[in-house]
């Protein structure tokens, strides 16, 4: 099975570029005010608006939304999925206000925090935050990859955190995730994405179960 990829908190087109040219599934937009890859809606639509015609999804990241923070997006940005790290709850209620596909993002430092039950069309598997970190993802930490090796996954689900060109081949085959997000992994700065290790790092995630 391909492993799919999601490159995360792209700012700018050189970058955006490199992904769609390579094949990323997934274009992640950030919209946690706080993080250095956030990208202001107007200038959101205008990347977003540059994935339409190609195989990319574009999808909004969101840190513990307001409903009207999350209705302001959507008017300007289209968006095919909103990424939440939020609780399960929220996320019910902003599936039902946006009527957009949700993943749920999941901190988990050990197997007792892998979900048995999800409301949501995907997890995100992510290493969890440490507790003074100012965010609660892109903080470029690995999770134990062999948490995952083995567990029923209620949902699809994608494997985050401190993930890179050099790694993301080991991580694939020792966590047997179907799928990766990077975003610090690639970047020369934060939200700056260098095409040489977007290109590696896909490959790389693509060719890891036949290695
Ligand atoms: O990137 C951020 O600044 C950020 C802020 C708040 C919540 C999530 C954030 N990033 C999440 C991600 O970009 C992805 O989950 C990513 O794969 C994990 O980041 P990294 O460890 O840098 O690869």
């Amino acid at each position: 099975m391909n492993v799919g990829v999601k490159i995360c908190g792209l700012t700018e087109e050189r970058g955006l570029d490199a992904c769609l040219e390579y094949g990323a599934d997934w274009i992640g937009l950030n919209f946690f005010a706080k993080s250095p890859r956030y990208v202001m809606p107007v200038r959101a639509a205008e990347l977003a608006r540059r994935t339409r015609g190609t195989c990319s999804v574009c999808v909004g990241l969101f840190v513990e939304p307001t409903d009207a923070e999350v209705t302001a997006v959507l008017d300007t940005v289209p968006l095919d999925v909103l990424q939440l790290y939020t609780s399960p709850e929220r996320a019910a209620a902003l599936a039902r206000l946006s009527g957009k596909e949700i993943w749920l993002s999941c901190p988990v430092s050990s197997r007792a925090d892998l979900p048995v039950q999800c409301g949501v069309q995907r997890l995100v598997i992510e290493s969890r935050a440490p507790k003074d970190a100012s965010r609660p993802g892109g903080n470029g930490l690995t999770l134990p990859w062999d948490v995952t090796a083995g567990w029923l996954a209620p949902a699809p689900w994608i494997l985050a955190g401190g993930l890179t060109p050099e790694n993301v081949g080991q991580a694939v085959r020792m966590s047997d995730a179907p799928a990766v997000d990077v975003a610090s992994g690639v970047e020369s700065a934060p939200g700056i994405k260098t095409p040489a290790a977007v290109k590696q790092f896909i490959e790389r995630a693509r060719s890891a179960r036949i290695a």
